[in-house]
């Protein structure tokens, strides 16, 4: 998978991106990361990319040639059909299920806008899809372009070792993930649950979906609700439930 960041701190994103799983993915091949500067498609000496916003108020607004300039480049520098994506609060709220959406894309140019953002035309001109990763302001679209990068490659073929798949996927299935424990068995923070030192795996997986419904009811039932939950789901969520609320 390709991704071109289109931004005015495309080290931003690159660093992001040098970690971990991510990095290892672009070790791989299985993920290129391209920057591109409007900054280095605008003209003059002063290499303007900004101006003030028509209508008066505070702040500076992104010009669209610039802009258009950089995405244009990135463009031209594959041959895959890209899609756009610019990352700002206005857009569609970031969620697994587009991440996946996105992760199947051979080619994705991600637009980070900074000031007071970006102009009205070159996103309706050259934007496909708007995102938010949530309901607060950055300083710029880079940290989001960065989560959506991280949260593509994790989905590459051959990305994820075993272990690295079996954590994605509790999220995966549209509940949180249940609670870990690690050595030592007993500590002044607590113990570990008997049921997780049984060896019984059959317990220890119905003890950890069990503490993944419940975790979703309690934290997220909005995650819930839209679980089409099966019967034997149902009944561990009871159980959960009673034993919360006794
Ligand atoms: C995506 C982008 C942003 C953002 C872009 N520029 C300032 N904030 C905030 C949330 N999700």
């Amino acid at each position: 998978m390709r991704v071109d960041v289109v931004s005015l701190f495309p080290e931003f994103v690159a660093q992001c991106a040098a970690f971990g799983v991510v990095g290892r993915a672009q070790e791989r091949g299985l993920l290129s990361l391209h920057g591109w500067n409007p900054r280095d498609y605008a003209p003059g000496n002063y290499r303007r990319v900004d101006d003030r916003p028509f209508g008066g108020g505070p702040g500076m607004v992104m010009l669209i040639d610039p802009l258009h300039d950089a995405i244009e480049a990135a463009r031209a520098a594959d041959p895959r059909e890209a899609k756009v994506v610019y990352l700002t609060p206005q857009g569609a709220r970031l969620t697994q299920a587009k991440v996946r959406e996105l992760a199947a894309h051979p080619r994705l140019i991600l637009l980070c806008g900074r000031y007071e953002g970006v102009d009205e035309r070159l996103i309706e001109a050259e934007v496909d899809e708007e995102l938010s990763i949530g309901d607060y302001v950055l300083s710029g679209g880079e940290l989001a372009a960065a989560v959506v990068v991280d949260a593509v490659a994790r989905l590459q073929e051959g990305a994820l070792n075993d272990a690295e798949s079996a954590a994605q996927d509790s999220f995966e299935h549209g509940l949180l993930d249940c609670p870990h424990y690690t050595r030592p068995v007993e500590h002044p923070l607590g113990h570990v649950p008997e049921v997780l030192l049984s060896g019984n795996h059959a317990e220890i997986a119905r003890w950890r979906r069990m503490e993944s419904l419940g975790r979703t009811w309690l934290r997220r039932p909005d995650l819930l609700d839209e679980q089409a939950l099966g019967k034997a789901d149902r009944a561990l969520l009871d159980a959960f439930r009673a034993r919360y609320l006794q």
